[in-house]
């Protein structure tokens, strides 16, 4: 039998999230967002089948995802707490810092509640999930499908609630590091007299380069870099200067930064 998952909020995640799962035959894709255009897009793109409020996505779905910015969850989840009333249906919530007791509260009832941080290289199936599934309302099915859905979207990591600020500061807003550092390399590149066309190409396949290295060889990360720094050569010259400019310890605060902002969020 198929379930259908009720997408509500179709922005960057939501719609990258429908888009992954739009090929699977065990799912039917209902989805509402108050952008039409939004709605349209994907029923034209991959098949998902507007509805037209955010009760009624709700009253259709067995799986309810809510992925809409932080700030709007309380007022869609009260707008739509008798619908979840219904029984039988789950919350699915990817809001960076919103706790699930807050999550429960504002759903106002027994409905069972997961946390989900995804990244969104899920929109081209290389995604990293982290999912709470410490709600006791869950049953062994409802999590076996949310596991394996996510799976279809690329790597699930079950975690306990506590984690989810570390994981959202590194693998849910870690895309936009990524995507910082290319843009510095390129800017490099561009400076040196490459054109930005040049630039841009070889720094994507330095970067999935690389990162394939760092998968498909049992050296350690830091070994990978020793073997690039020839003694007195020009990356060591390069990594020399980025200590002195405290590059790493700049990204450790970064990241904590983004830590401590996602346990603001959820205050
Ligand atoms: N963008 C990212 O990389 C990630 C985002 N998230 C979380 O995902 C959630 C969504 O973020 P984005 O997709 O980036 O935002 P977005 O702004 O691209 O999309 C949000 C969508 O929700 C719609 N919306 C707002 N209120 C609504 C309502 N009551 N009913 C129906 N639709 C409504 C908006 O029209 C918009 O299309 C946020 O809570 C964020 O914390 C989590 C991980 C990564
Ligand atoms: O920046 C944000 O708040 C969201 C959560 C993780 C990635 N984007």
């Amino acid at each position: 039998m198929k379930s259908v998952i009720g997408v509500i909020g179709l922005g960057n995640m939501g719609g990258a999230i429908v888009r992954g799962l739009s090929g699977r035959d065990d799912v039917t894709l209902v989805g509402y967002d108050h952008n039409e255009s939004r709605m349209r897009e994907l029923a034209e793109g991959c098949g998902l089948e507007p509805a037209a409020s955010a009760v009624e996505a709700v009253e259709r779905a067995d799986y309810v995802l809510v992925a809409v910015k932080p700030q709007h969850v309380k007022p869609l989840l009260k707008e739509t707490a008798p619908a979840l009333a219904q029984g039988g249906k789950c919350v699915l919530s990817i809001a960076a810092g919103i706790m699930t007791d807050k999550l429960r509260k504002y759903a106002g009832t027994s409905v069972p509640v997961v946390r989900i941080m995804p990244n969104t290289p899920a929109m081209v199936g290389a995604g990293v999930f982290a999912v709470c599934l410490e709600d006791e309302n869950l049953t062994d099915g409802q999590k076996a499908f949310i596991t394996d859905a996510l799976g279809s979207l690329g790597q699930v990591h079950v975690l306990g609630e506590r984690q989810f600020d570390a994981f959202t500061a590194l693998a849910g807003s870690g895309p936009a590091y990524v995507f910082y550092f290319m843009e510095a390399v390129i800017e490099a590149g561009v400076t040196m007299g490459l054109t930005r066309t040049q630039a841009t190409d070889m720094t994507k396949a330095l970067f999935s380069g690389s990162c394939k290295l760092a998968e498909e060889s049992d050296r350690h990360i830091s070994v990978l870099r020793e073997m690039v720094c020839s003694p007195a050569g020009t990356t060591i010259a390069a990594t020399n200067h980025m200590d002195a400019s405290a590059v790493r310890a700049s990204i450790v605060e970064a990241v904590r930064k983004a830590y401590e902002r996602s346990i603001e969020l959820g205050k």
